[in-house]
């Protein structure tokens, strides 16, 4: 086995820690809030999900790139984690349908990524102190290091929507599909277009900056918030189509950030969390039917439970049954749904897939009257 580089890397966590490894590959530095995601596999399409966006990622699973990349695993265009951090990096890979290693993958988008770090010890540190910003690089200069750290806004408050967002809108899917979908990209994920198409819908897709008049000229059956990356408090533009939409009864479905913006549009609060829920194997109890679910969920903000509860215009449909957080919610009297969790996996279970045939379903019901 051929290392290309073993050159000593470090972490510098705002706290002042320092953890070391390894360069994976070429030298470079990488800055971001530092989180960690637990799941056993499914390493291409965390690191392709735009919700990552501007965040270092940790992966506490043992070994990554051992079964190389895979066109069909990607959840965007490109990488969107700002860096990686794991233990064992493997430089060879084995599996009869990879299209290339994830050093090479690494190589062609200029990415940096360490690998023997005490991941365990690092979580361990992070999950007690909470989340927090990080620079990892192979320039081991203290100073260097500090006033890259200093450089890194807090996620609190952050817009990143706007930096994943399409510029232009476009069009998924089959034309004469029986569904049609206005779905607004806050960093939306493939497999939720996936899903919508394999349940026979032609969708649209919107920039974060488009307007509820664009979207409603697509004529939809049906509107969607996607997932994305930052914090959903300065989405206004997003909240006002959110809003635009409920007026009219419209079927709305929101996911993730599109979850949190919903809540946002009718005066109900997010914050952040201590740590984030990254993993595919979070259990989620659905209210309405009293079943379990495992979750694939990706969120460092939160919708306010007791906000909702206290309030009048939703009920909390699906809990997180870790910490009791919101994990669902519908509204009473208008033909919208929600989730804080990712019930198009990719990576995870497929246990909510479930929530995509009821938006068919609400869409079906709204189509015939
Ligand atoms: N996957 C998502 O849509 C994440 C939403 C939001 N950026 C959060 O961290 O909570």
């Amino acid at each position: 086995m051929e290392f290309k580089t073993k050159k000593k890397a470090v972490i510098l966590l705002e706290d002042g820690t320092i953890f070391e490894g390894q360069a994976v590959g070429q030298d470079g530095t990488a800055v971001g809030e530092i989180c960690f995601n637990t799941g056993t596999t499914g390493y291409q399409e965390i690191f392709t999900d735009p919700s990552y966006f501007g965040q270092i990622m940790i992966t506490t699973n043992a070994h990554i790139g051992n079964y190389g990349v895979n066109d069909q695993e990607q959840e965007s265009d490109s990488i969107k984690i700002s860096g990686l951090v794991c233990r064992n990096f493997s430089y060879e890979h084995s599996r009869v349908d990879s299209d290339g290693s994830l050093l090479e993958y690494f190589e062609n988008q200029n990415f940096f990524a360490i690998s023997n770090v005490d991941t365990r010890a690092l979580v361990r540190h992070i999950r007690n102190k909470g989340a927090m910003n990080a620079v990892i690089s192979t320039n081991l200069d203290m100073g260097f290091l500090k006033s890259e750290l200093a450089k890194v806004p807090s996620m609190e408050g952050l817009e990143l929507a706007s930096s994943v967002s399409t510029k232009e809108a476009y069009t998924f899917g089959n034309p004469e599909a029986k569904y049609k979908i206005s779905a607004l990209d806050l960093g939306i994920k493939r497999n939720i277009l996936r899903n919508f198409e394999k349940r026979d819908c032609y969708i649209k897709v919107f920039p974060f900056d488009t307007s509820f008049e664009e979207m409603q000229a697509f004529e939809p059956d049906g509107y969607f918030l996607s997932n994305g990356p930052g914090d959903p408090t300065p989405l206004t533009n997003a909240q006002i189509i959110a809003k635009q939409i409920i007026e009219l009864d419209e079927p709305l479905f929101g996911i993730c950030l599109g979850h949190q913006v919903i809540a946002l549009a009718h005066g109900i609060p997010t914050y952040k969390m201590h740590n984030g829920h990254r993993g595919i194997n979070h259990p989620v109890k659905n209210l309405l039917t009293g079943k379990g679910e495992i979750t694939s969920q990706n969120h460092g903000f939160v919708v306010d439970r007791k906000a909702v509860e206290e309030g009048d215009l939703f009920d909390v449909t699906h809990i997180h049954l870790n910490d009791n957080t919101l994990a669902g919610m519908r509204m009473k009297n208008k033909n919208c749904f929600s989730v804080q969790y990712h019930p198009e996996a990719s990576p995870g279970p497929h246990d909510s897939s479930y929530l995509f045939d009821e938006f068919i379903e609400r869409m079906n019901v709204t189509k015939t009257v």
